[in-house]
C-alpha cells in the first residue's frame, strides 16, 4: 500500500507487521563487579577525567535508576509500535526526517517517568521531538493513538504509579522537551528514537537518555531492543538467532554495564583493547545519506583494516563499541548537517564512561571529532564539531586520527 503524508511527499510502501519498502521524495547492581565504581573516582581513565574531577564526588543513583525505568519502558511502546506497524504510524518531519508514533510515545513516556520520579529539582530536557505538527488538526486521531499507547504502556507495568493521561498531558510532556540545554546546571538530553529509519525498517535503534551536569555528561542509558546480547562482531550477525534486548548504562567515572531489556542482572563491559589496525573491524551507519562510506573505507584502508564495515543504525553503535564487538565507528555527515547532542550524549558516556584500573589498565573509549577534539555538549542542542565524529580505544585513536587527516585531505584535493 503506497501512502503521502501531507505535503511533505514521505511515500511508505507497508504491509501490518512488517515495513516493505520506504522511500522518501522529500548504581550499577549488586554483583561481584559492584565494588568496581567505588574504586573508580581513584582510576579514572584520562577521556573522562576532567568531567570526573568537577562530578567525582557527586553519586547520580536515584537518576541512574530514573533514567533506567524510563528508557526501558519507552523501549516496551517502541517495540509494541514496531511489531504491528501501521502505515498511519510513519509521518514526515519538515526536514523530511520520518518521525513515528513510537518516536512521540517515547518521549511523552520519558518525560512523565522522569518528572514523576524526579521531583527535587524542575526537569529541563533536551529532546528532540516536538508537539508542533501533533497540535494541527489533521493530527487527531495520530495523538488520540499516541495516547492510547502511552496508557496501555503504563498500565501493563506494574511498577509505574501513573495514573490515566490525558491527550493535552501527552502533549505537555513531549513539549518539555524544549530545553536549550547550556554549560550550566542539570539538563537531560532524550532521542525518543534514535535511528527512526532503521526502526521503520524493522531493524536497530535505540533509545538514547543521558543527563549532563554543568555541561559534561555525567550518565546514560541505551535502550536497544533489537541488539543481540551477544555479539555483533561479523557483519551478517542480522542472520544471527540470538537473544535480542540490550540495555546499556554509565555513569561517569564508574564504568558501563549492559543487561537485557527483560531484566537479566547487569555485566560490566569494556571497548576493545585491540592494538593491531588489521584486526580492527569498524562501525559506520547503515544509511549512506547520514555518513560517507566512501570515507570510512578510505580511512580503514590507510589503517589496514581487513574486516568490512558493520553497517548498523543508531546510537546502538556505541552499545557494541562499549562491549568490544569492534573497536572503531567512523561517522563524517554530508557538509552542512550539523550533529544534535541527543544523537551522541548516551552513547558517548557509554564508550567514554570506562575507567582504567589495576585490572584493566589498557581500557577506555575516546570519542573524538574529525579534528581530534572531545565532543563539547555545553553549547547546547547542537554540537559544533570539526568533520565528523570517530571513537576507538586509547591505543589505536592517535593511528586512527592521522589516517582520518590524511584521507580528508586526499578526497579535499581529488575535488
Ligand atoms: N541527513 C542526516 N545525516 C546524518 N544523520 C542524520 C541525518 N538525518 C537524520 N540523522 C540522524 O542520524 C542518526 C542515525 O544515524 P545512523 O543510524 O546513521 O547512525 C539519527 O539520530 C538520525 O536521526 P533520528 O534520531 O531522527 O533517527
Ligand atoms: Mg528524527
Ligand atoms: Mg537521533
Ligand atoms: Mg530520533
Amino acid at each position: 500500500m503506497n501512502t503521502s503524508f501531507g505535503n511533505s511527499g514521505a511515500v511508505l510502501s507497508i504491509r501490518r507487521g512488517a515495513v516493505l519498502h520506504i522511500t522518501a521524495r522529500t548504581r550499577p547492581h549488586l554483583n561481584s563487579e559492584s565494588k568496581l565504581p567505588l574504586l573508580s573516582s581513584l582510576f579514572l581513565s584520562t577521556t573522562t577525567s576532567r568531567a570526573a574531577s568537577a562530578t567525582a564526588s557527586m553519586s547520580y543513583h536515584k537518576q541512574l535508576a530514573a533514567a533506567k525505568k524510563a528508557a526501558s519502558v519507552a523501549a516496551r511502546l517502541c517495540q509494541k509500535v514496531q511489531t504491528a506497524l501501521l502505515q498511519s504510524d510513519v509521518q514526515s518531519k519538515s526536514d523530511k526526517s520520518p518521525v513515528t508514533v513510537a518516536d512521540y510515545g517515547s518521549q511523552a513516556i520519558v518525560s512523565l517517568i522522569l518528572e514523576k520520579e524526579l521531583t527535587a529539582i524542575p526537569l529541563s530536557l533536551v529532546a528532540e521531538e516536538d508537539s508542533g505538527d501533533l497540535r494541527k488538526e489533521e493530527s487527531r486521531e495520530t495523538l488520540h493513538r499516541i495516547t492510547e499507547l502511552v496508557n496501555d504502556t503504563f498500565a501493563s507495568d506494574g511498577t509505574i504509579n501513573i495514573s490515566t493521561v490525558s491527550e493535552e498531558d501527552v502533549l505537555n510532556a513531549i513539549d518539555t522537551g524544549k530545553s536549550e540545554g547550556g554549560p550550566h546546571g542539570q539538563h537531560w538530553v532524550l532521542d525518543p528514537i534514535d535511528g527512526t529509519k532503521g526502526f521503520v525498517r524493522g531493524q536497530q535503534y535505540a533509545i538514547a537518555l543521558a543527563l549532563l551536569d554543568e555541561g559534561k555528561v555525567v550518565l546514560g542509558v541505551l535502550a536497544c531492543p533489537n541488539l543481540p546480547l551477544s555479539s555483533i562482531a561479523k557483519s551478517d550477525f542480522s542472520s544471527s538467532e540470538d537473544k535480542v534486548g540490550c540495555l546499556f548504562f554509565a555513569e561517569v567515572g564508574g564504568g558501563t554495564y549492559m543487561q537485557s531489556l527483560d531484566g537479566t542482572p547487569p555485566t560490566k563491559v569494556h571497548v576493545s583493547t585491540n592494538e593491531n589496525p588489521e584486526e580492527a573491524s569498524f562501525f559506520e551507519s547503515y544509511e549512506a545519506a547520514h555518513s560517507s562510506h566512501g570515507l570510512s573505507s578510505l580511512i580503514a584502508s590507510k589503517l589496514g583494516v581487513k574486516a568490512p564495515p558493520v553497517r548498523i543504525d543508531s546510537q546502538a553503535k556505541y552499545g557494541a563499541l562499549s562491549r568490544g564487538d569492534g573497536s572503531i565507528y567512523l561517522r563524517f555527515p554530508r557538509r552542512g548537517y550539523v550533529e544534535k547532542i541527543w544523537d551522541h550524549a548516551a552513547g558517548y558516556i557509554v564508550v567514554a564512561a570506562m575507567f582504567t584500573c589495576l585490572c584493566l589498565p589498557k581500557a577506555g573509549g575516546v570519542v573524538n571529532d574529525a579534528g581530534g577534539k572531545p565532543l563539547d555538549f555545553s553549547k547546547g542542542r547542537y554540537l559544533d564539531l570539526d568533520t565528523g565524529i570517530v571513537v576507538t580505544n586509547q591505543q589505536l585513536m592517535p593511528a586512527l586520527l592521522k589516517a582520518v587527516q590524511e584521507s580528508i585531505s586526499e578526497k579535499a584535493s581529488s575535488l
